[in-house]
């Protein structure tokens, strides 16, 4: 087990967090002996209670395969003189950790790296809750039982703890505390409470006497703190008044692991998490995931009957004080849309799996990939918000939200500060993260709160080694992390592409693909966006018309709401100035106008609506234009052909890999590549009007800066090459107009060089380009 302390515990004073505690080094002893089993014999009682010290027959055996060699069940183990048994409280520690855990003995087996093991079932200190749910009345040596469980190596017992009541504690130290000079000082411990410590809810007070005498009580306690910690939740409420309730059967559906007490009682094989999907550990009574538009009435909890002035939230609709200002801020990509349509079977897929990793407190890595703007960071940040009103409904436990945005760090190592800052809010640098996080993902730790983290524009964060995107896709699957990975990206083969096949099929990530939208589904979009907008301002046509367009092109959400945006702006500025001609008509209500009112009363009878003040089909071929005649737009037409092509196949080879950097080599590669397919289909009407000596090159036999030929032998009439010296200088000459980022003074087949400005402003100049389009290119 990774960074879990091997053979003998160190021999150092270690604390529990509050509650100082010796080393129990003593009771081991200070040789090191291997683990043996303890069999139960026949002879002797089954389900004795361990915790009475009354010694029994048995039988050992050192070796892990040999179990059916004795009849007996396995009831204990041993190392040395110490031995440990079924039922029993144990002190636990791990390495690189001051803490230690007290933890229950509930089955001994083998680990998944082949050790002798055991599953605990965990105490929790107070220090250890998170959130202001702290309990205030925590006595010094207490500790809350949890529901969770962990299976850990026998090399991380260190001792035994004994758990009280705190009359039993009182009777036994009437001077309130042990002595230093007492073999069990730093081992006593006082458990009045269970706790579900990942919703902080407690039980009601116990006598711990009374509830638990050893291993054949463990069951029945655990359904009881689930029970009690569950009551106050109230998703669950009305079950607990169910008198039918099953709690066994819950209790078996809602193990955290894998653990279900009496399920599992020999080492022969370890349960390992896979053995379980996700969708089958969802728990019977587990709310449905809710769908963007299913519009399910979250229960949020109220403290305050009003909501104090400053922070009262107003609705656009109250602050915007025209149809066109409602309407340019609704279509805003910035503005965050009350619901996704198109997008709920995704955001079901999303949820569900999210869902279930925070209630079993499993980690998982979830790969969504879809072209830009298909809406993959707006799923899943409404996924996200949908779960944390759960949570605030007390519906969920609890988890930890990060977002990490390729593109707003400068460096991907920062990946790690930033998920240690979320994790436990301390700054520090990226190697110093990354060797804590390590640590702290190998360690168990049975409190470890989930966390989710969104790791939007995953191309950015590729290194060379791939060590950033190795390890986000790697920890979640280590058994303590409780890591939810959301990796999103462009292309769907991100993972195999830069971590290889082999590694990418071992990290088992779940797949999403989000396709681009169509015509109608833009459609859908940009009307949701406009709902509640007055004065129908936009004509159905013209939705349709740019969805239409867009969806030609990309199917690109974004891109179909910027058109419809800047629709509106033209069309407020044609109200604009219709008002200032006619001082009857008001520019902030198109529908108060006499000939408005007189199309709404009789549309029949006015066939053309007037189009000052709305947006038509006219005005959104206004803002494609528009769109397509800006500087930027103009400047990349005007380009030669050696520059266009160059741009092109950067774009192309740009949205093949989803990497936003590809070297000059690979640009070169892209092109010879587009030249082949090219020279396949059609013939090439290549030109290169900077070319003063044509010349026959193959382009599927040419390598290197050579390849710009354009045909065989066959198409000789119309072959004209590009110059590799033209193609070096479009490079250079596109870097110092900004449209490129190139590494080096000058390119060479290792520079690596990136776009400037953006895709879709390549695309778009170059999509009716009859030279590009001559290569073949479809963009
Ligand atoms: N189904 C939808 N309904 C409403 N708005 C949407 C929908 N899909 C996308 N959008 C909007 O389109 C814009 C782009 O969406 P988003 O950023 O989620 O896309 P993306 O797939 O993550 O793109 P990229 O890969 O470029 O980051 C956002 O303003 C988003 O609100």
């Amino acid at each position: 087990m990774p960074g879990i302390v091997e053979g003998r515990p160190k021999r150092t004073a270690r604390y529990l967090p509050g509650i100082t505690r010796e080393d129990s080094d003593d009771e081991l002893g200070t040789d090191d002996h291997p683990w043996e089993w303890i069999y139960e014999d026949e002879s002797s009682e089954p389900g004795d209670a361990p915790q009475d010290g009354k010694k029994r027959k048995r039988t050992t055996t050192t070796t892990t395969t040999t179990t059916t060699t004795h009849n007996g069940e396995i009831i204990g183990a041993r190392m040395g003189s110490f031995e440990c048994y079924l039922g029993e409280t144990m002190l636990l520690k791990a390495e690189g950790s001051n803490e230690a855990w007290v933890g229950i003995i509930c089955d001994f087996q083998i680990d998944e790296d082949g050790e002798k093991a055991a599953n605990f079932m965990w105490f929790s200190s107070q220090q250890e809750i998170r959130s202001a749910k702290k309990r205030t009345d925590y006595l010094e040596n207490e500790l809350y039982l949890t529901t969770s469980f962990d299976v850990n190596s026998l090399t991380t017992i260190n001792g035994k703890a004994y758990v009280m009541s705190q009359a039993a504690f009182s009777k036994k130290y009437p001077g309130g505390k042990v002595s230093r000079k007492a073999k069990e000082f730093g081992k006593v411990f006082i458990c009045r409470r269970g706790c579900n410590t990942r919703t902080c809810t407690y039980t009601d007070e116990f006598i711990w006497e009374d509830i638990y005498h050893g291993k054949e009580d463990i069951e029945a306690l655990q359904e009881m703190i689930r029970r009690e910690t569950k009551a106050t939740r109230k998703a669950r409420a009305a079950k607990a008044d169910s008198p039918d309730r099953d709690y066994k059967a819950e209790a078996e559906a809602e193990q955290d692991g894998d653990y279900a007490p009496g399920l599992l009682r020999t080492p022969k094989k370890a349960r390992t998490k896979d053995a379980v999907t996700p969708s089958s550990r969802r728990k019977p009574g587990a709310s449905k995931p809710a769908t963007p538009s299913s519009h399910r009435r979250i229960l949020v909890k109220k403290h305050l009957e009003f909501t104090p002035l400053a922070t009262r939230f107003l609705s656009p609709l109250n602050v915007q004080s025209s149809p066109y200002q409602l309407a340019r801020t609704q279509l805003h990509v910035a503005s965050v849309p009350t619901s996704l349509p198109c997008r709920e079977s995704e955001f079901s897929l999303v949820y569900s799996h999210l869902e279930a990793a925070i209630t079993d407190g499993t980690g998982t890595c979830i790969y969504i990939s879809g072209t830009p703007g298909t809406g993959k960071t707006a799923t899943v940040r409404e996924v996200v918000s949908h779960l944390d009103a759960a949570v605030r409904a007390d519906e969920l436990d609890d988890f930890i939200f990060v977002e990490i945005n390729g593109m707003k760090i400068t460096d991907p190592h920062q990946s790690y500060s930033l998920l240690w800052e979320a994790l436990k809010g301390q700054r520090v640098s990226p190697a110093q993260a990354l060797d804590l996080l390590e640590r702290e993902f190998s360690h168990p730790s049975p409190r470890r709160v989930p966390c989710v983290v969104l790791m939007d524009e995953l191309d950015q964060l590729v290194t060379k080694n791939q060590g950033v995107m190795y390890n986000f896709f790697n920890w979640p699957g280590l058994r303590h992390s409780r890591l939810i990975v959301l990796a999103v990206a462009n292309t769907m083969d991100l993972p195999e592409r830069t971590l290889s096949n082999k590694i990418s099929s071992r990290l088992g990530l779940t797949r999403i693909t989000f396709p681009g939208y169509n015509h109608e589904q833009l459609m859908r979009i940009v009307q949701s966006r406009l709902e509640g907008v007055p004065g129908d301002i936009v004509d159905a046509d013209a939705i349709q018309f740019a969805a239409r367009k867009v969806a030609a092109v990309s199917g690109d959400a974004r891109r179909a709401l910027d058109i419809c945006r800047r629709a509106v702006e033209l069309a407020e500025a044609d109200a604009k100035a219709a008002a200032a001609n006619s001082p009857d008509e008001t520019p902030n209500t198109p529908s108060k106008t006499p000939a408005r009112k007189k199309e709404q009363e009789s549309p029949q009878k006015s066939k053309k609506k007037p189009s000052a003040g709305r947006v038509t089909i006219e005005t959104i071929r206004r803002a494609i234009s528009e769109a397509t005649s800006n500087p930027l737009q103009q400047y990349l037409r005007s380009l030669p052909f050696a520059s266009r092509l160059l741009l092109t196949a950067l774009s192309m080879r740009t949205q093949r890999t989803g990497l936003a950097e590809s070297t000059f080599g690979d640009v070169l590669e892209e092109m010879q590549r587009m030249l082949k397919l090219a020279g396949e289909s059609r013939p090439l009407t290549l030109l290169d009007r900077k070319a003063t000596a044509p010349a026959a090159v193959n382009p599927a036999t040419d390598s290197g800066l050579g390849l710009m030929g354009a045909s065989s032998s066959s198409r000789k009439n119309t072959s004209q090459i590009i110059r590799p010296a033209g193609l070096s200088m479009a490079a250079v000459d596109l870097t110092g107009a900004g449209i490129i980022n190139l590494e080096g003074q000058k390119p060479e087949r290792p520079s690596k060089m990136r776009l400037a400005v953006g895709d879709e402003e390549v695309r778009l100049a170059f999509r009716d380009d009859p030279e590009i389009k001559a290569v073949g290119v479809i963009l």
